[in-house]
């Protein structure tokens, strides 16, 4: 029921509510600015739209708080996990890895149907990051920003569910020693988290999650 505007609001509180303001000298201007630059890359599509950006962005910021990752984890992690669901989606055109590979499109050619869409995604992510005026991470030391955009890059491509398998075989293969001091356990988690978060609109109520499967059965048959 919210406007785009509000949606972008909420997401700045988002950012302000986890400490990444300060924590990482981000500008609200940049910030604004960046949020804006995000969502003019989402398309007007039945389900890979901003909202569904939103969505999956909420979802990641409950599961910060309601697993008391703030004491587990520090805020670099916790500024990949977030950022990562803001932009997992970018310039979706409603045209899956399958079509994109079968169809032989730019994407496909461009990443030899490797994970075509979430390379993209993840691409037109670091593109919005190159321009001064919304790049949020314009104030981070080198370091840190080496860390982040590789920790972006690893949970943007988990989003490919072609490997799910993969990816749920590794966490369970963790889970009975998992400790948040091992940076792979961190990882693996943070791939997780953001899989989860990415389809949890069954995870909502009904009046929800109904209209959105809609959405995505709308996208299909465009497709
Ligand atoms: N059946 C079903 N599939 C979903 C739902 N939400 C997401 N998905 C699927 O899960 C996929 C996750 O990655 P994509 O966003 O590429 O495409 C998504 C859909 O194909 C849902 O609510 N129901
Ligand atoms: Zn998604």
């Amino acid at each position: 029921q919210w406007e785009d505007a509000e949606i972008m609001v909420l997401l700045q509180v988002m950012y302000t509510d986890l400490d990444f303001i300060a924590a990482f000298n981000i500008e609200p201007a940049v910030l604004q600015h960046f949020l804006f630059e995000v969502y003019r890359r989402y398309n007007n599509i039945p389900f890979h739209n901003f909202k569904h950006c939103f969505c999956v962005t909420q979802m990641m910021y409950g599961l910060i708080w309601l697993t008391d990752l703030k004491s587990k984890m520090d805020s670099e992690d916790l500024l990949i996990m977030l950022t990562s669901a803001v932009c997992h989606d970018l310039d979706h055109a409603g045209y899956n890895n399958a079509y994109q590979i079968n169809a032989r499109t730019e994407l496909a050619l461009r990443y030899n149907d490797i994970s075509p869409l979430e390379n993209h995604h993840c691409a037109i992510a670091f593109e919005i990051l190159e321009k001064t005026e919304s790049n949020i991470f314009r104030n981070l030391s080198m370091n840190q920003y080496k860390r982040i955009r590789e920790g972006i890059i690893k949970c943007i491509l988990a989003t490919d569910m072609t490997r799910h398998n993969e990816i749920l075989n590794k966490f369970k293969s963790i889970l009975t020693a998992f400790d948040f001091t091992n940076k792979e356990h961190r990882e693996v988690l943070m791939m997780i988290l953001i899989k989860v978060s990415d389809i949890s609109n069954e995870a909502r109520p009904m009046e929800v999650a109904e209209p959105w499967l809609d959405c995505l059965l709308q996208e299909f048959y465009n497709q």
